[in-house]
This record gives C-alpha cells, structure tokens and sequence, in this order.
C-alpha cells in the first residue's frame, strides 16, 4: 500500500466523555472506540500514525480518588497519577484498535508508549494553575473545596466550576525518538497522554516528576515537530474553526495561513481554553519546519484528509 506520512492525531477530551451522564470506564471504552474506528479509516489509507490525547477529567478523577481514600491508603502525586492515565486510556485505545484492525483485516499493531515531557521547572505557570480537570461543579461546592481542602478553582467557560492546576509549556518529549522508531518499524503508536506526564531535569541531567498537567495539544504539537510528522492534526467535537463562532455571522473557514490565524487570534475569534490552544499548538508546529495542521471531528478524518472539509491551517 502507498505510504501517505506520519500523522500525529490529537484526541480531544470530548471523544473519551460526552457528558455528566457517561463517565463510567465501559461509556469512555465506547466512545474512545467510535474515535479508534475513524482512525483505522486513515491508517486503512496509509498513514503512519500516532495517537495522542487529552487527560484533564480523568487525571482530576485519579487525584481526587487518592484524597478520598487518605484515610486508609498512601496518596498519589499528580504526574503519577498522569501516568495512570496514559496507563489506562493507552489500554482503551490499543485493544479497540486491535478489534478494529481484526474486523477490518488490517495486518497492524497498536502499542502504548508511557511518555514524559521535560518542562522549565522555572515556568511561570507553576504559581499561575489554569488547567481545568476533574469534574464539573456547582458554585457553592467548587468555593467549599477550594476553602477545606486548597484547590483553586475557577468558572471553565460557562460550562460549570473546575478545579485548575499548574500547565507549564513542554519543552521536549522524552520519548519522541522511540515514538519514531516504532512508527518507522510499522506500528501504530499511542503517546504523549495528558500532554505527557510532567517531569523537570535537575541539574546532573536527571528526571524527576512534578505536580502539573500540561495541555495535549501543546504537548501533540512539540511530538510532531519533534518526529517531523507530515501533517499534525486535532481531533475534536467540530468539523471545522469558525469566526464569530455561535453568533449569527458565523463563518466556517476552510483553510488560514499562520498570519491570518494570527489576525484572528487577535481579533478574538478562538475562544481561551477551548480553540484558542488549538490554533496555538497548530502554529507552533508550522512555525517550526510543519507542513500542514488539521482541525476536524473524528467522524471527518478521511474525507479532511482528502481535501474535502476541515479547516486546513499551512504556512
Ligand atoms: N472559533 C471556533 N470555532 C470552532 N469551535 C470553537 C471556536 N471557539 C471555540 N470553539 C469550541 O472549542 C471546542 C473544542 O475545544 P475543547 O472542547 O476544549 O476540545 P477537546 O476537548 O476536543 O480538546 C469546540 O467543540 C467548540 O465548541
Ligand atoms: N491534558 C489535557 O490537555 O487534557 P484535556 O484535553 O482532556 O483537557
């Protein structure tokens, strides 16, 4: 079959939990398989591809599983529990893939990479928290944890309360060479969850973990242009970026390049902490030698890859 590239996919959060309602393992195995199956679709294709994705509610559900249970078991520090969820969501993904493969006869083997990103121990973000995880609440909760127990918590886009951690910008992807090993051998990867699990260098080079969150799409974008990925793409719950999004002279952009993305960040179009990251991470990796980067929902994968929706960002 025709080789196509390396892809690098990032998988929002959305495509693990739609909703308070299906936030059980077996609701996340199911939708994160929907995903898988649009996936195998472009891997079907030829790509190359590696798979990344968010964190933020699960790696909250982990914390706040070890403070629950202090009273009776040792408590979890926040990249262990980052690395929980690499753990776990890695499983999801590599066992749909392999059903996904099997039904489709596909001669193709998923495999999960336990990543580590390197951060600036000196980052600002670390006395700034501004990463939504966990659970959503009301008000009147959200000011009672953030008075008993010393969260920070903040109002996340209209959607509820969240309690925030710090979010430093990743420096280097630890494991980016053995990613692209494993691509070049022929295997599909999944990394680089969470972003990757926070980790500082100390200063005889050594790695040590630290207590933060990183955004994946940040994280997915330094992975592609780390393993000079062909085309960076973000999965999420729109086939396209909009301007004047939700108002009623929206409009559903095709293709930008950097300096109109530029422009319309300026002008407010991409909304902080949603889309806003999102085109960051996409001019980032353009910025440094990318091709091209992607933004569409699973369900649009092949078809944006043929050129036929998604909004195309280029340089
Ligand atoms: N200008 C825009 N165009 C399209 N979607 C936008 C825009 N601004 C904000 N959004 C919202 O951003 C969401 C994607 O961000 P988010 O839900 O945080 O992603 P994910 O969880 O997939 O990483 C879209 O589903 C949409 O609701
Ligand atoms: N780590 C991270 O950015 O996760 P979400 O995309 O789920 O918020």
């Amino acid at each position: 079959m025709e080789r196509k590239g390396v892809a690098v996919v990032a998988v929002g959060g959305n495509s693990l939990i739609k909703d308070a309602q299906h936030q059980t393992v077996k609701d996340q195995y199911e939708a994160g398989a929907e995903s898988m199956h649009h996936i195998a679709g472009m891997i079907a294709e030829g790509w190359d591809v590696v798979i990344t994705h968010g964190n933020g509610p699960q790696v909250g559900f982990v914390l706040r599983r070890s403070e629950l249970a202090r009273h009776e078991l040792h408590e979890v520090p926040l990249d262990v529990c980052g690395a929980d969820t690499q753990g776990a969501i890695g499983y999801m993904f590599t066992q749909a893939l392999y059903n996904e493969f099997l039904r489709r006869g596909m001669n193709k083997k998923a495999v999960a990479v336990v990543t580590q990103t390197v951060v600036d121990r000196n980052d600002p973000a670390f006395k700034n928290p501004t990463k939504p995880i966990g659970s959503f609440m009301d008000e009147k909760t959200a000011k009672e944890r953030a008075e008993k127990e010393g969260w920070v918590v903040v109002e996340d886009a209209g959607r509820g309360w969240r309690r925030v951690v710090p979010s430093p910008i990743p420096v280097e992807i630890v494991e980016a060479p053995a990613i692209r090993t494993l691509i070049d051998a022929g295997f599909v990867v999944v990394g680089v969850g969470g972003g990757g699990i926070p980790v500082v260098r100390t200063e005889t080079g050594e790695l040590v973990g630290v207590e933060a969150v990183i955004d994946k799409d940040f994280g997915s974008s330094l992975l592609a242009t780390m393993i000079k990925a062909d085309v960076f793409i973000i999965s999420t719950a729109v086939e396209k970026v909009a301007l004047n999004y939700n108002k009623p002279n929206q409009v559903w952009l095709d293709k930008m390049t950097v300096a109109e993305a530029k422009a319309y960040m300026a002008e407010g179009h991409f909304a902080k902490g949603s889309m806003l990251p999102k085109i960051q991470a996409c001019i980032r990796f353009l910025e440094s030698g990318g091709k091209a980067a992607l933004i569409t929902n699973p369900e649009n994968l092949t078809r944006a890859l043929h050129g036929e929706t998604g909004t195309w960002i280029v340089p």
